[in-house]
């Protein structure tokens, strides 16, 4: 009887997902009765939230109902999420949680990545800020169609400003047009720092941080002014690349980070004529690497000429083509990176005492004090 139960079981689908709790594994336990007229479920699922608790109750009894069984629905689900980390420093108090975006190497979409998961995070209800940390090459304004902008300054802020729903700031709005950056270490902190405690983000949800590519200096910087909840390292399928990525989720270890997972940009294309897939950069190099770290991948996006059109015309394609198989991926992503940062949240996991800076004699810092 168990065994015909879990058969039905095949039939209530997790809210939100297409597989259904059988197949994600979520089922803890069966008990039925003698008659098997009733039956009591028990399923331990990743979510905190009550509306998925509530669907998924209703549609275990409504399938089991149908089958002229009675059911009582247990759920476990993980502690309620505190809604921010304090241990150690939060320049950014306002802010409940930061997610920090990085490659190993540039040109793999990491820029787009960031606009169209935030974008993809504020269409999930939460409010969400993107700074623009990549200092020497800034992006971010002009895919989201606003690289004309100057700032606005009120009382001794800066305005961050705003599409789609998102706020943002970026280095390319604050220098004149096409002149580049030729700063030195000690000021690209400045400048990250500025953006944290000179713009008036208001309360945030979520920050997502796009940083330059590599693991220097900036990633160092942000992670010690402000807890960074979780890491989102994205790479594209070649070898080479999925090697330079590696990179990295030792620089999150390194800063004790938590890291949510890959996200696999340029996965295949998509012939638009005969809609079938060829893998031109090959497959399952991002899988390997996300196993290695005991992660998963998030993500895999393909390649899409919309993006790249998207992206010059400051129309990101989740909200230019929400049904794209490109915006559906970063939905799912962001559904998921919700899900992890409440799990962070709830376990305590995140905080940046441990990469503070140690202080010399003259009181300027004169290493990390990375343990
Ligand atoms: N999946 C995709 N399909 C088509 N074009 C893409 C895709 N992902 C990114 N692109 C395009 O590739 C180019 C590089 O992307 P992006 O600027 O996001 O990379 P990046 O890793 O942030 O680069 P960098 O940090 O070196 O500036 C952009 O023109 C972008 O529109």
């Amino acid at each position: 009887m168990k065994d015909k139960i879990k058969e039905l079981l095949q039939n209530v689908i997790y809210p939100g997902f297409k597989k259904s709790v059988v197949d994600f594994g979520f089922v803890k336990d069966i008990e039925v009765s003698e008659d098997g007229k009733q039956a009591i479920i028990t399923y331990q699922i990743p979510s905190t939230d009550d509306e998925v608790a509530q669907k998924l109750n209703d549609s275990t009894i409504d399938t089991l109902k149908a089958e002229g069984i009675e059911a009582s629905v247990n759920i476990i689900r993980p502690k309620k999420p505190r809604e921010t980390s304090s241990r150690g420093v939060n320049k950014m108090p306002n802010v409940k949680s930061f997610v920090m975006v990085s490659s190993g190497k540039g040109g793999v979409g990491k820029s787009t990545t960031s606009v169209n998961l935030a974008l993809a995070l504020a269409k999930q209800g939460k409010k969400v800020g993107i700074l623009d940390g990549d200092i020497y090459g800034p992006n971010i304004s002009r895919m989201l169609g606003m690289q004309d902008r100057k700032p606005e300054v009120v009382g001794n802020k800066v305005k961050p400003f705003e599409n789609y729903g998102v706020k943002f700031i970026s280095m390319a709005n604050l220098l004149p047009e096409g002149k580049a950056l030729m700063w030195r270490g000690a000021m690209l902190v400045k400048a990250l720092q500025q953006f944290m405690e000179d713009v008036d983000w208001g309360e945030l949800d979520i920050l997502v941080i796009d940083m330059p590519p590599g693991t220097g200096d900036a990633q160092m910087t942000m992670a010690q002014q402000v807890p960074v909840t979780a890491g989102v390292a994205v790479t594209t399928p070649q070898t080479v690349a999925v090697d330079d990525a590696k990179r990295s989720m030792d620089m999150f270890k390194q800063l004790h980070i938590p890291i949510a997972g890959v996200i696999e940009n340029m996965s295949g294309f998509i012939c638009p004529n005969c809609g079938e897939k060829y893998d031109i950069f090959g497959s399952g190099a991002a899988e390997k690497l996300a196993n290695d770290y005991d992660t998963k991948i998030l993500a895999k996006i393909p390649i899409e000429p919309a993006i790249r059109e998207g992206g010059d015309k400051g129309e990101p394609i989740v909200v230019s083509r929400p049904e794209s198989e490109s915006a559906k991926e970063f939905s799912k992503a962001a559904k998921e990176l919700i899900e992890f940062i409440d799990y962070v949240h709830s376990e305590d996991l995140s905080g940046n005492e441990m990469i503070q800076p140690i202080y010399g004699v003259n009181g300027t810092p004169s290493a990390c004090s990375m343990k």
